[in-house]
């Protein structure tokens, strides 16, 4: 069964349609890049597997169920863009990493050693196990960008969904980061990130498609490369690399997020 069936999906924001017709299946296992221009609708895109944006029309299953239906939350992990943190409560790294344990712990129950384990874990794969006690507000940007990365691995999911992983993060945590990805690929995990640059990641991606004209394309392939380039020639005047804000080396040349990882 596809872990994300999506068909014909439109979804229309302030009166814009920002998906239009849009067709993506993902099957277990794929690591699949989503890219795309600034405002393209990638966001929207991940949202929309998601159920997180309602549909005005088309659909999209979620291992075969509408997510308005399905039930089994805890074999996903999403990454937001940004961590919320809201009302001035003092969250600590390990609370918000703990609390990607919620899907998968019955009500009421005590904090398992399994639990902690997992967090100890997910800590560790991001390198923040001795931020564990600091409160979340105290960490850099890219910092808690790496709790929510750690919130998600916490919660052993089947499938992570990850909106711009890599955005404010340094190189050597980008290349930690493709690492832990590298070795839930292995163990046959699924994968969806937004990616403006693939750097560290390109390694590990299965697949890539490009969001153009409210619509999800297949990147690979020559006219696919293209289509990448092409969709780093905004406004903005092509693919500007995350960490230095210079535009990238391969911006603009379709080789940007080459080469893709090839499956067995
Ligand atoms: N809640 C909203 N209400 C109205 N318009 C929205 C909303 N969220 C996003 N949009 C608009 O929808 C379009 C697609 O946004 P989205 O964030 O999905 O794009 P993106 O490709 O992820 O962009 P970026 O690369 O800048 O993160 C943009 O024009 C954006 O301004």
């Amino acid at each position: 069964m596809n872990v994300f069936e999506m068909t014909g999906a439109q979804v229309v924001l302030d009166g814009r349609a920002v998906l239009r017709g849009t067709d993506l299946a993902v099957t277990p296992g794929e690591v699949v890049a989503v890219t795309g221009a600034n405002g393209s609708g990638k966001s929207t895109l991940v949202r929309a597997l998601l159920g997180l944006v309602p549909l005005t029309a088309g659909q999209t299953l979620l291992y075969g169920s509408p997510p308005a239906r399905f039930r089994q939350w805890h074999r996903v992990g999403y990454v937001p863009q940004r961590l919320a943190v809201g009302g001035g409560v003092p969250a600590t790294v390990s609370e918000i990493v703990t609390s990607g344990r919620v899907a998968r712990q019955r009500r009421l129950r005590r904090t398992s050693a399994a639990d902690r384990e997992a967090v100890a874990r997910a800590l560790r794969a991001v390198d923040l196990f001795d931020r564990a006690g600091d409160p979340v507000q105290s960490l850099s940007g890219g910092q808690q960008q790496r709790v929510l990365i750690a919130r998600a691995l916490a919660g052993e999911p089947d499938v992570f969904v990850m909106d711009e992983p890599m955005a404010g993060v340094d190189a050597e945590s980008q290349r930690l980061l493709a690492g832990t990805l590298a070795a839930l690929a292995e163990e046959g995990r699924t994968v969806v990130l937004v990616l403006h640059e693939s750097g560290p990641l390109a390694p590990v991606l299965t697949r890539r498609v490009v969001v153009r004209d409210g619509r999800a394309e297949d990147a690979d392939g020559v006219a696919g490369a293209a289509a990448i380039g092409r969709s780093g020639e905004g406004a903005e005047g092509g693919i500007v690399d995350e960490l230095s804000g210079r535009p990238g080396e391969n911006a603009g040349n379709g080789q940007a997020l080459t080469p893709v990882r090839g499956r067995p």
